[in-house]
């Protein structure tokens, strides 16, 4: 199965969304694509939204860009995982290098925020990468391998945890497209180390409708997480055609 998902981040109001999910049910259709699990993840704001556009029975699982740990309480300006299953979330991403740069998120807060996502039975979809001077003195493997090892210590099951390797230096518009080989080291570690124990474990940062098959035939890249090229529904649609194809091999 090859998880192919975007996150919106922090664009489109309720009405892009809702318009864009319209658009994605149409495209993936009642049944799904064979061998291959939609996601996406809009803003909070919109959760509830794109839910209910895509309807209860969708093959496309709809996610929240982050949760609190604590089920509920004085957190101003946060939301709890059990809030983010209200609004029809069934998996939290969690860690992603924007909010550990902007946002303070840790190592730490990260492992507090899957084991709450797990408790309320949401899929975790962990955001590990190393940035651009990790990468450049070849410490990418022990940087990423340190990462998952502490957003999953102390967890006995974590079979239905996603991590998506997103090196810091291919993310947004000021990131590179990495070539393949760039990102075979880190996958084939992650394979070795977490392949039997984890979903999937999916490859982010500059992907399109262009680098996508070589990038899904790096081994051990499970699926892929986009931003930029699927916020407008038809590089979606097309790196999920992609993916259908790379699936039907
Ligand atoms: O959440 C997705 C990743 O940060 C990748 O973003 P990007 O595809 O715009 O580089």
């Amino acid at each position: 199965m090859l998880w192919i998902g975007t996150s919106f981040k922090m664009t489109k109001t309720r009405g892009e969304a809702a318009e864009y999910a319209a658009r994605l049910r149409h495209g993936v259709g009642r049944s799904g694509i064979p061998g291959v699990q939609p996601f996406v993840i809009p803003s909070a704001t919109a959760i509830a939204e794109v839910g209910a556009v895509l309807g209860i029975e969708s093959p496309v699982l709809v996610g929240a860009q982050n949760a609190h740990w604590a089920d509920s309480g004085a957190w101003t300006g946060e939301i709890s995982v059990l809030q983010a299953a209200d609004a029809g979330a069934r998996l939290v991403e969690i860690g992603h290098s924007e909010r550990r740069e902007h946002f303070g998120e840790t190592d730490a807060t990260v492992a507090l925020k899957v084991r709450a996502t797990l408790r309320h039975g949401l899929i975790p979809l962990v955001c590990v990468g190393e940035g651009a001077d990790v990468f450049a003195r070849g410490g990418s493997v022990d940087h990423v391998l340190a990462q998952v090892a502490a957003a999953l210590d102390g967890i006995t099951d974590t079979s239905s945890v996603l991590v998506a390797y997103e090196p810091v230096w291919a993310i947004g518009e000021h990131g590179r497209e990495p070539r393949p080989e760039e990102i075979e080291g880190v996958h084939d570690a992650l394979r070795r180390e977490w392949g039997d124990r984890v979903a999937a474990v999916l490859y982010g940062g500059s992907v399109n409708p262009s680098n996508a098959k070589a990038l899904l035939e790096v081994p051990g890249v499970g699926g892929l997480f986009v931003g930029r090229a699927a916020w407008d529904i038809s590089g979606f649609l097309a790196i999920l055609s992609t993916a259908a194809e790379a699936a039907a091999v």
